[in-house]
């Protein structure tokens, strides 16, 4: 099968309830430009054509989801989430088909490019291990003590910001999330599960723009990113 028809699927946490953003609903319901962030996420994915489908988890208690346009689409799965990230992403895992690659990417990551997933996609290649998004640190780095005083300078010579998606095979995925989860590791990312269990996933240089909305002023940044993405390159 050629890279460019190969099909994949994608996996959406959106179990989250945004404390950080501290708004009066889950941050992923929040309105950006034309429509709430999670609408702009899924329409990326749900348009790519190599993503043939896209399982999102979604809070127990989440009242907004059935609204959406998209949440009809043929393409799109859900499944209840869980207490932390890593609990959505495998809930969402024992959906999918086991012989297929998986995309995980935040819902709260709108500006995505299919670019960047045709770039992801194609890392197998170079990656067979799998490999994740990543933007290069671009200020000189500083760790502090808890009273905010420096305590030193991070190298950030091969230092990236890990993004989404985050791209493997979803049986070693599944198995190695479910075995670090039951093990108590502190898992923030996919490649955390992987890196886990012994593995060294690859990073593949995407855009910078492609932000996690967390705090309230990271909303008029994806305002203007959305602005200025032409989707489709
Ligand atoms: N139990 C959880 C927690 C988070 N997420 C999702 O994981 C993504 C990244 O998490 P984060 O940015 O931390 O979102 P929240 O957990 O909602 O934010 P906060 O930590 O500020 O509460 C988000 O799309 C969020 O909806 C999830 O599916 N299930
Ligand atoms: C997965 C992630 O977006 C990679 O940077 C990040 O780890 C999510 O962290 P959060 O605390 O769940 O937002």
């Amino acid at each position: 099968m050629s890279q460019s028809t190969k099909q994949v699927i994608a996996v959406v946490p959106a179990a989250g309830i945004g404390s950080r953003m501290g708004a009066e609903r889950p941050k992923q319901y929040l309105q950006l430009n034309e429509q709430c962030i999670l609408g702009h996420t899924l329409d990326c994915l749900l348009t790519h054509p190599q993503i043939s489908t896209v399982i999102v988890a979604l809070n127990p208690s989440d009242e907004y989801f059935a609204q959406l346009p998209q949440a009809s689409n043929a393409k799109l799965v859900t499944v209840i989430g869980g207490g932390e990230r890593a609990d959505s992403v495998l809930a969402a895992l024992k959906l999918a088909d086991e012989h297929s690659w998986v995309l995980v990417h935040d819902a709260a990551r709108p500006c995505l490019s299919h670019h960047d997933i045709d770039k992801l996609i194609a890392s197998d290649s170079m990656f067979p291990q799998g490999a994740i998004l990543g933007s290069p640190v671009r200020d000189t780095m500083k760790r502090t003590e808890v009273n905010g005083e420096i305590s030193d300078t991070v190298c950030r010579e091969q230092l990236w910001h890990a993004l989404t998606p985050q791209y493997f095979p979803v049986r070693e995925l599944k198995n190695n999330l479910s075995a670090a989860l039951v093990e108590g590791a502190l898992i923030t990312d996919e490649a955390s599960a992987m890196q886990w269990a012994g593995i060294k996933p690859g990073i593949v240089r995407g855009r910078a723009d492609n932000i996690k909305v967390t705090h309230p002023d990271d909303l008029q940044l994806a305002s203007l990113f959305l602005d200025n993405l032409n989707r489709q390159v």
